[in-house]
């Protein structure tokens, strides 16, 4: 396992872009600047991943570019676009940010590469190998040369592959927009009735995460995440950005709130877990009554259940765990609905399929192929079982989420 290339230095990159055909010139796009952010909110919600049948699209908000794309470290040269010469329209992006992973005991300091979207208008004409060469050329003259980035097509060799996974928060909503069926088993109501949750959470000393929980927190999750083989690790700044976001701004408007995140305050005022998960929307495609699905997708979660245990992996620890977590996510299922979300998605990753079979999670038609640029690696199982169910816990090595 490690590097494929030999050892390079910045000064062998050029310093000059590729060359682009007809009128499409490079640009770097400052999301500090509200018009520049508008030209790639625009951008992907006309032209990024939709599902197979093309009934939804997501729709990335404002304050997400914001979280997403401005974590500590980050680069505006590495917010690479292409416009039309002479008309300035923004007809493909693609984004890098520096991360720290952890590919089981190697640290690499690496980019995670998301929103690459090039126009539907420009597809075919072998732009996404230019964007890609491009983004790299920009990260290697800043002396990284390894990336984590994620798909949901097959490319050469993925170093892991997780399943989509649903869990219905407003079953009646799914079902009028096409996302769920009705079993022929089932009726209307029994449906709702199999989906209804609570009307609040369970678990005692469940609170919204706060600023002055930060330092715990982030023991907590390292000592939890140090199971996994591929993991992103966090410092200090990364932590707070992820998990409390600039939150500042959206006091005022909930609405547009992107990330949600909380713990569990014990008797005698520890954390003794965690959880958090964020918004992405579905724009609904052509229906006439429902414009948008809201989505709250887990995002990373930690839990002390099973640190009394000499061996974390024995079934005593496992079953402990496997307790706390369908507790925990039972409840981030109610917040994420209290939230207004339809729908929350997670994967087969991290110790998911100790509750998702449990809590109603059910395997979605979409998987999500994990790779690694210029880094050999093991293959790092994904958690999913053979066949769709979840019948035997198998739990993943993949400790990293990605947006
Ligand atoms: C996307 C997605 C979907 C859906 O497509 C979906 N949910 C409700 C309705 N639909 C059609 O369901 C998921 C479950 C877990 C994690 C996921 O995504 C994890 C993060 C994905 N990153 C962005 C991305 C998307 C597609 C391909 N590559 C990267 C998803």
């Amino acid at each position: 396992e490690g590097p494929i290339d030999r050892k390079k230095t910045p000064d062998e990159i050029s310093d000059q872009p590729l060359p682009l055909l007809g009128d499409f010139e490079w640009c770097t796009v400052d999301v500090t600047d509200q018009k520049q952010l508008e030209d790639v909110f625009l951008l992907l919600n006309e032209n990024y991943v939709e599902d197979r049948d093309a009934t939804f699209r997501f729709k990335y908000t404002r304050e997400f570019f914001n979280w997403s794309l401005r974590s500590p470290g980050w680069k505006q040269d590495w917010h690479v676009g292409v416009r039309v010469g002479s008309t300035k329209k923004l007809v493909a992006f693609i984004s890098a940010i520096p991360v720290n992973l952890r590919v089981r005991d190697n640290t690499v300091r690496s980019v995670e590469i998301n929103f690459l979207c090039v126009h539907k208008q420009l597809r075919g004409k072998r732009l996404t190998p230019v964007m890609i060469k491009e983004i790299t050329r920009r990260v290697n003259r800043c002396d990284i040369w390894y990336a984590l980035y994620t798909s949901g097509t097959i490319l050469p060799s993925p170093v892991s592959v997780c399943r989509y996974t649903h869990r219905p928060l407003n079953w009646s909503k799914l079902h009028d927009v096409g996302f769920t069926h009705m079993p022929s088993h089932a009726t209307r109501n029994q449906m709702i009735a199999k989906y209804t949750l609570p009307k609040a959470t369970s678990t005692e000393g469940l609170r919204p995460m706060e600023e002055k929980d930060l330092d715990e927190v982030r023991l907590l999750f390292e000592k939890y995440q140090s199971r996994f083989d591929l993991v992103q690790n966090f410092d200090e700044a990364e932590f707070k950005h992820w998990f409390l976001g600039n939150d500042e701004k959206t006091a005022s408007n909930p609405s547009s709130k992107v990330i949600y995140s909380y713990v569990v305050e014990n008797q005698n005022g520890q954390i003794s877990d965690f959880f958090s998960f964020y918004s992405l929307p579905f724009t609904i495609l052509n229906n006439s009554v429902h414009k948008e699905l809201g989505i709250g997708y887990l995002f990373y979660y930690a839990s002390d259940a099973d640190l009394e245990y000499a061996d974390r992996f024995s079934p005593e620890a496992t079953a402990a765990l496997k307790e706390r977590l369908c507790g925990l996510m039972n409840d981030a299922c109610i917040l994420a609905r209290d939230a207004k979300m339809d729908v929350f998605n997670a994967l087969t990753s991290q110790d998911n399929a100790l509750f998702l079979e449990p809590l109603k999670f059910g395997p979605g038609d979409g998987f999500l192929n994990f790779y690694l640029f210029n880094y050999r690696a093991f293959p790092i199982t994904g958690g999913i079982k053979d066949d769709k169910s979840y019948d035997t816990v198998k739990r993943s090595n993949v400790g990293v989420v990605m947006l």
